[in-house]
């Protein structure tokens, strides 16, 4: 504890003291006594922290009244914020200046109190009261506690408090609240942070001459710098009426006030207001409660429905989302389906152009074919006439063979010159210089060899795949090489194997637009008897030639190998050879004698027009033809010759009728004319290989062939040899343009199956965007459902918020007509209490005074037991009145507070009894509802905690928020900031309170 002294003093400046002080005494004595106005009090105040440095901190103006001190007096400063002048004060001191306010106070300062969770008061001292005026002091900090002042004088005083400071923080450990004087909400006077005065509390101090002051639920650091405990003026006693009322139990009538009977029916009728009204309260606190509990299921039920909502609108979002990926996969395949969509019209269309143009040229060349087909019968008449040409046409062909061994050893010589071989003539040496020359189509010197041969005989194949008959056949001495020709060997084939070859190489290569049905039948003539060589019945049945319908000629019954290519035909040939050999001993004379006879029957179509032919072609290897003069047979050889003359002269016959011209061939007087009328004149193609002997043995015989050959030639060598070219090449042009035709054709169907199938494609490209957009649709629907489900969730919802804040809306009007209704009946019932009390507590004053001076005289006379009648007489006062009940009743309260500001003094005991009883009644449903005290109340936060918590039902008082009722949801989402949730929610508490 330190002193200071003032510096100066001035009371013409408006600073009056100044110094510096921090839990220490000031010092003052520039003027005995000091007499300040209060108006221009000012005292400098430093804080514990900075005394030290000496600093001023704060001057604080005064407001009380004027303040008479002595030179010596002290003035005490500690943080503290105000001094009060009054002539009713003693001191104004702060806290912890305990030893200067001891020496001026007499009035004893008890600390007895401890409340739980407070600070012990630090007041075991004993002060004397050294005048009028009671002088207390004292700091605290923290919790509950309780400040009890004793050894004060019975009587009215004010209770002054100060607070040097108020401090709190926010957070877990944050007050906002402290009592002071029961229920009296300091912060809600004060707020927060703010120095504190509470002036003129009215307190009744009785015979035990103590004031408590509860701090109750203080969270935080208040500093209570100062308390002031002053008398209070006395009130002027009021004229009192007085009227007699009878006592209930003894039936004594007892005078009391008019005012006070008017005041207790008064209060009695407004006591019964006020608990219908609080009756009214609680049902509608309770109603509220019911409404809260419902709100709170609705908003439990809101909540559900909400997430509910919710989950639908993350399925809707999902569905969404799906339909977004879908969508965009169909945009893709649309776009692809429409990208080649438009690839395949680009096609189509220039595929439709093609076949536009395909279809002028197919008109063209179907134009051209008609053209064609139209000049057909002019190439026809023109084949018709190279035809009949070639009927008189027959080639002839000379081979000659190499002398055999035998006449070079004999030494024949050799009579055959072929110096004019190349242009096709032969001369033959007949004695010295007789030379015989003969012309021929082809001579072949002994040299030349089967290739040269058929080289020159080709032509006739084609001729037969042509569609013409054709004849080739080998004349000749036995011995000049016809089988040689015809056959040759299987090292050097002759001209049957190489013709068919030909046949099916030529075939082969028509396959586009030729179809070909080759077949063979290989026949002998002997003895004028057909043999059918590839028979294999043991029977030898006789084969006859018949005319066929259309005129051809055939052997019925004769087997027609069916061939397809060179190995088969070459098997045939072997088979046929073979059979010729079966039951002659002599395979060389037999074949000498008989006439072979290969026959080959060709079917083709042609694939372009249709047209079909069948052609034959017949390779036939005559008997020999040496004179019968020559030789000297008889008996089946004789025969034998006769009949190959006989034969060989009809061939020569029919020649000579061709050549002729005559209208009769002499075809059936041989079977071998016979077989080849289809094939020999007409309009077949013959080929005749006259075979010769060089040697001069055979000069004779080969005179004799040749002379025959040139017969035949005569009929047949013609000069229109360019005419059949001319024919060929019309022909072939025709097969060319066939062919074209055909290539377009084929190509004209690739490309209508080129169309169908992409025509196929764009059909399946269609269903399947149909489907698509079908699904699409699908789809659409279905959104469109969800989202009508989830507008009439919407709907519902709103419905309900409506009628939930119509509700609370109702309930809040409610209740604050109800809470101003009570409000404005206690206003008027405390208004008249408070003129009835002062006045009665003057009365009671002076009948006190009064019952004193009876008892004194009493105590005189002589004691003897009084009824009540006398007890009441005697406790009458000089006007012969009772004593008043409230007086007993005050007594019997110690802790009746007037308060200057409310003016609202507690004197009826039965009335503060009931108050109480109604308060903790209040304060016990407020508890066993919220289970929290009510200076503790709940965090917004929490508040939205329980709002979701069924289990735990809400506090009335509390729950009663505009911003939690009417938008649930919001609030939810946006809690309230604290300090305003938090002096909501105090001031609806108060309005409730
Ligand atoms: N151009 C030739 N080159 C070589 N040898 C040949 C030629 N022509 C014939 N020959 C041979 O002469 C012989 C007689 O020939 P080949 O049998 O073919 O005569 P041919 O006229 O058929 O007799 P035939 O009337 O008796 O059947 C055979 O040995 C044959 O090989």
């Amino acid at each position: 504890m330190e002193s200071c002294k003032f510096d100066e003093f001035s009371q013409d400046s408006e600073t009056l003291i100044t110094g510096v002080s921090s839990s220490g005494v000031l010092n003052w004595d520039k003027k005995d006594p000091l007499e300040i106005d209060p108006q221009n009090l000012m005292v400098e105040t430093a804080l514990n922290e900075d005394f030290k440095d000496s600093q001023m901190n704060e001057v604080q103006e005064c407001t009380g009244d004027s303040m008479v001190c002595d030179s010596n007096s002290k003035l005490i400063s500690s943080g503290f914020s105000k001094l009060c002048c009054s002539e009713d004060i003693v001191t104004f001191v702060n806290a912890g200046c305990e030893a200067a306010s001891q020496a001026e106070s007499g009035v004893e300062f008890s600390a007895d109190a401890q409340y739980e969770g407070g600070d012990v008061i630090r007041t075991d001292e004993s002060i004397t009261d050294g005048g009028d005026y009671p002088f207390i002091y004292q700091s605290a900090r923290f919790g509950n506690f309780m400040y009890q002042f004793n050894s004060l004088p019975p009587g009215d005083y004010f209770v002054e408090l100060h607070f040097a400071e108020i401090m709190y923080t926010y957070g877990p450990k944050g007050m906002r609240v402290f009592n002071v004087l029961s229920d009296f909400d300091i912060f809600a006077v004060a707020g927060a942070n703010k120095p504190l005065q509470l002036v003129e509390s009215r307190v009744l101090v009785k015979e035990d001459g103590m004031i408590q002051i509860r701090f109750e639920g203080v969270h935080g650091c208040p500093l209570v710098s100062g308390i002031c405990i002053r008398r209070a003026p006395k009130l002027a006693d009021p004229q009192v009426t007085l009227e007699n009322v009878r006592c209930q139990n003894c039936a004594a009538e007892i005078e009391v006030p008019l005012a006070q009977v008017k005041r207790e029916k008064s209060t009695a009728k407004y006591e019964k207001k006020i608990e219908e009204l609080s009756q009214q309260c609680h049902r509608k606190t309770d109603e509220c409660y019911q409404a809260w509990m419902s709100l709170t299921a609705a908003n439990e039920q809101l909540e559900k429905v909400r997430m509910e909502l919710d989950n639908r609108l993350f399925q809707t979002y999902s569905l969404d989302q799906n339909l977004e990926k879908q969508a965009e996969k169909l945009k893709d395949i649309s776009n692809r389906y429409e990208h080649d969509k438009k690839f395949w019209m680009t096609a189509v269309s220039g595929l439709e152009e093609k076949i536009k143009n395909m279809k002028k040229e197919h008109a063209q060349l179907a134009h051209d074919a008609h053209e064609c087909a139209d000049s057909i019968p002019e190439l026809t008449n023109m084949l018709l006439s190279a035809r009949n040409s070639s009927r008189r046409n027959i080639r002839v062909f000379c081979r000659c063979r190499p002398p055999s061994k035998k006449e070079q050893s004999v030494g024949y010589a050799t009579v055959v010159d072929f110096d004019g071989a190349q242009d096709g003539e032969l001369a033959i040496l007949n004695g010295g210089t007789n030379k015989k020359v003969f012309k021929f189509d082809r001579v072949y010197t002994p040299k030349d060899d089967q290739v040269d041969v058929f080289a020159d005989a080709s032509p006739m194949a084609t001729s037969v795949l042509d569609g013409f008959n054709v004849c080739i056949f080998a004349y000749g001495q036995t011995g000049t090489g016809k089988t040689f020709t015809m056959e040759g060997t299987e090292q050097n084939r002759g001209v049957n194997y190489r013709t068919l070859e030909k046949l099916f190489e030529i075939a082969q290569e028509r396959s586009d637009t030729f179809t070909y049905d080759i077949s063979v039948s290989v026949l002998e003539v002997y003895n004028e008897q057909i043999r059918d060589l590839l028979s294999i019945s043991s029977t030898s049945k006789k084969l006859e030639i018949k005319q066929a319908s259309e005129g051809s000629h055939h052997v019925p019954g004769i087997v027609e190998a069916k061939v397809d290519n060179t190995k088969q035909v070459w098997e045939v040939l072997r088979a046929g050879s073979n059979a010729r050999a079966v039951g002659s001993n002599n395979v060389n004379e037999h074949s000498s004698r008989s006439h072979c006879m290969l026959s080959i029957l060709v079917k083709a179509k042609n694939l372009i027009n249709g047209e079909c032919t069948k052609s034959k072609l017949w390779l036939v290897d005559l008997a020999g033809s040496e004179r019968l003069a020559k030789t000297d047979v008889q008996g089946d050889r004789l025969k034998e010759a006769q009949n190959i003359n006989r034969s060989l002269s009809a061939l020569g016959d029919v020649i000579a009728a061709l050549a002729n011209k005559s209208s009769h061939i002499p075809y059936r007087n041989s079977k071998l004319t016979h077989l080849l009328q289809d094939s020999l004149g007409g309009d077949s193609k013959t080929l005749m290989f006259v075979q010769i002997s060089p040697s001069e043995h055979d000069v004779g015989e080969t005179l004799s062939s040749l002379n025959f050959a040139s017969r035949v030639r005569g009929v047949e060598l013609a000069p229109a040899r360019k005419q059949i070219d001319t024919s060929e090449l019309q022909k072939t042009k025709m097969l060319d343009l066939e062919e074209q035709l055909g290539s377009k054709a084929a190509s004209h169907s690739q490309t209508e199956k080129q169309l169908l199938q992409l025509q196929e494609r764009l059909k399946a490209r269609e269903e399947t965007c149909s489907s698509l957009q079908l699904k699409i649709k699908e789809l659409e629907n279905k959104l469109r459902e969800e989202q009508q489900i989830d507008s009439a969730a919407l709907q519902q919802v709103r419905e309900l918020e409506k009628k939930l804040k119509e509700q609370v809306q109702e309930s809040e009007a409610y209740s604050l007509a109800l809470q101003q209704k009570i409000k404005e009946l206690e206003q008027k019932l405390e208004q008249e209490r408070d003129t009835e009390s002062s006045l009665l507590h003057q009365k009671v004053k002076e009948l006190e005074e009064k019952v004193k001076d009876q008892e004194r005289q009493l105590e005189q006379r002589v004691l003897r037991p009084m009824d009540c009648a006398e007890v009441a007489t005697a406790a009458t006062p000089v006007g012969g009145r009772p004593p008043l009940k409230d007086e007993a009743m005050a007594e019997a309260d110690p802790y009746i507070l007037r308060s200057s500001n409310s003016s609202n003094r507690m004197s009826n005991a039965s009335m503060l009894s009931r108050k109480s009883e109604f308060h903790a009644e209040n304060r016990r449903k407020r508890e066993f509802r919220s289970g929290e005290t009510e200076n503790q109340m709940p965090a917004p936060a929490a508040l939205h905690d329980k709002k979701i918590r069924k289990s735990d039902p809400p506090k009335p008082y509390s729950r009663v928020t505009k911003t939690t009722v009417s938008r649930p949801v919001a609030a939810a989402q946006r809690p309230l900031g604290h300090s305003r949730v938090t002096r909501e929610k105090d001031t609806k508490k108060r309005m409730w309170c």
